[in-house]
């Protein structure tokens, strides 16, 4: 990444200036033969206040001259290398991570083609504002830090309308949806219409992460309703201010909205459900998966990232799968989303049963460990094959560990802090290199820190962690801790979906993404510490997992695209988005050499 020396701005901002004047000089704007037609439609005031159209002081001379809008922007002309140059500029110069967010938003909005060549060069500096821990900062905020819708918000007074609601969006291609009803944000709880952050977040990691077309993408609320007293109580609050709707009319409801969808959009437009309550989000996943194509992120893709962090921490441990013991804390669809998929996986490796492979699984929630014994606290629901017999009663995590002698603790609480001195200690008394995944967002609700469990680990464990971490120095070792969160696997899932138009997304689809995650990570970035492949490389990531999943989808007979393109990763990379700008002056313009950072700007760059 550039950085420039605060001291020779002032000289940039000349430099700048010197060669759009000697540029201006030179442009003949009434040359007629160069003027031809305009590529868009659209003009003016429009153009400008169009996203996936402005391109902000790069619009050239000619093309500010046919588009109407001399005149509308200042008379510098700037490359995009220059431009987003600036944006890193200010964005070194804001006071806090929200007001970064805030501005990054605001580009996004204004100049989508900027907003995205910026995201995708700094992708490890930025993705945590964008994306997880800042964003759960901003939607707990969004009441104050809403500046202009970037989805659609469906209330329960739609019902009855959604499929008119859908068709006031002004693109008539979406391929994939990002749906949220805000009960269960993050760790965060019920945001309500706040929670709005999240399927915007996801959907501009479809593109800055697998190169889906941003207008091909929709984020929506549903707002029927938040139980969260704050906000029913805030002035400022942007949602309806009642109660949750639930029973007969919200499931309806939801039944309306997947039709409408698919009236609209069509059958093979995806829908991403995200942050739903837990009862909700398995009610949904099982009614609709054989129907629409649909998945939900925090249970299918959590548990193919947390799967592929298992795969490669057992390239280290040099334990076969199946002879793990692993500890869930926590029994929410994270935690019971990874269990099933990962007895899939043990059943499929050791060729056993299911129920076989669950054996190798407990679960301990805020009752203490799932085992018939206990007395207190339900068993029900997903987590139910997880429960265990012959086994003591405990509410005290420690005691679990030294009970059940886990080779890996798996948390996904919400309850920050929860791996406390006492639990890391015990996990690395008993293993020589202990797994250890401390999975809840945001950050503040991590089950420990990356430093807490290097050192009290003696640096032996293979940590992840669901928010990002900073490198961790210890006993003079730098370890890179993992970042187990669904952001490696969704895009390279929608990715997969979206171009080939799969009808839908079975179990299999999650499983080849872990599989095809953890193939990726490269002896190198073990010896590391890392589990992941670094970040920088999660363009290619994303097109691999697509690849594999899309060979899979016609197998299955489950991919609509035809005739079947002879090689699919190539046809794949075709499909990706370019941040490049369009020219709406054909043939006529080329940036003269100067206006190209790093070429002009060398001399300033330290
Ligand atoms: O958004 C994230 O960072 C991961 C996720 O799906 C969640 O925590 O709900
Ligand atoms: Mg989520």
């Amino acid at each position: 990444m550039l950085q420039i020396k605060p001291s020779n701005l002032k000289l940039i901002q000349k430099a700048i200036n010197v060669q759009y004047f000697k540029f201006i000089k030179n442009i003949a704007v009434d040359d007629k033969e160069k003027i031809s037609k305009p590529r868009s439609q659209i003009k003016g005031i429009d153009l400008i206040r169009n996203p996936s159209l402005y391109k902000g002081m790069a619009f050239t001379i000619e093309e500010r001259q046919i588009l109407g809008i001399h005149g509308l922007i200042p008379p510098a002309v700037l490359s995009q290398e220059v431009q987003s140059f600036r944006i890193m500029e200010n964005f070194r110069r804001e006071n806090d991570d929200l007001d970064r967010y805030i501005s990054l938003t605001n580009l996004q909005y204004r100049n989508e083609k900027l907003f995205y060549k910026v995201l995708m060069d700094n992708l490890e500096l930025l993705m945590p504002i964008i994306y997880t821990p800042t964003v759960g900062l901003a939607c707990q905020k969004y009441g104050v830090s809403f500046r202009r819708a970037a989805g659609l918000f469906i209330s329960i007074y739609d019902k009855g309308h959604i499929y008119d609601v859908l068709c006031n969006w002004p693109e008539s291609t979406v391929k994939a949806i990002v749906v949220t009803d805000g009960e269960r944000i993050l760790g965060l709880g019920d945001l309500g219409c706040n929670g709005m952050g999240i399927p915007i977040g996801k959907l501009s990691l479809y593109t800055a992460l697998a190169g889906i077309d941003p207008t091909h993408c929709l984020p929506i609320m549903l707002d029927v309703g938040t139980n969260n007293q704050t906000l029913l109580d805030d002035p400022l609050y942007i949602g309806l201010r009642e109660k949750r709707i639930d029973g007969k009319i919200y499931e309806d409801f939801m039944d309306e909205f997947m039709d409408a969808v698919v009236a609209r959009f069509g059958y093979y437009c995806l829908i991403q459900f995200e942050d739903f309550a837990t009862k909700n989000a398995y009610k949904f996943l099982n009614k609709y998966r054989n129907k629409y194509c649909m998945f939900n992120d925090d249970i299918q893709g959590t548990a193919a990232v947390a799967l592929a962090g298992i795969f490669t921490s057992l390239r280290v441990t040099d334990i076969r799968l199946e002879d793990n013991i692993f500890l869930f804390v926590g029994a929410g669809q994270a935690s019971c989303g990874i269990a099933d998929l990962l007895a899939r996986a043990i059943s499929s490796e050791a060729d056993i049963n299911f129920e076989k492979a669950c054996e190798k699984i407990f679960m301990f929630d805020v009752d203490g460990l799932l085992i018939e014994e206990r007395t207190e606290g339900n068993l029900k629901g997903p987590k139910f094959q997880f429960v265990k017999k012959n086994f003591r009663p405990t509410r005290d995590l420690t005691d679990a560990i030294e009970q059940i002698k886990p080779t890996a603790l798996i948390g996904a609480t919400g309850a920050g802090g929860i791996f406390t001195d006492s639990v890391l200690k015990k996990m690395a008394e008993i293993n020589e290199r202990p797994i250890i995944f401390a999975l809840s967002n945001p950050t503040d609700l991590a089950e420990c820190t990356a430093e807490q469990a290097y050192k009290n680990t003696d640096g032996r464990c293979l940590f992840s962690s669901g928010s990002p971490f900073e490198p961790v120095n210890y006993n003079g070792k730098t370890f890179i801790p993992g970042q187990g969160n669904n952001s490696y696997i969704f895009p390279g899932v929608a990715l997969a979906t979206t171009v080939f138009q799969s009808k839908h997304i079975d179990e299999e689809v999650f499983l080849i993404a872990a599989k095809s995650l953890s193939d990726q990570v490269t002896d190198e970035n073990i010896a590391e510490g890392r589990i992941y492949p670094p970040m920088k490389k999660i363009h290619d990531v994303s097109v691999k997992i697509a690849t594999e999943i899309s060979k899979y989808y016609y197998k299955a007979d489950v991919a609509t695209l035809y005739p079947v393109p002879e090689d699919l990763e190539s046809y794949i990379r075709d499909q990706l988005y370019d941040t490049t700008y369009q020219s709406y002056v054909p043939n006529t313009w080329k940036w003269p050499e100067q206006h190209m950072i790093p070429k002009q700007f060398n001399k300033f760059v330290k």
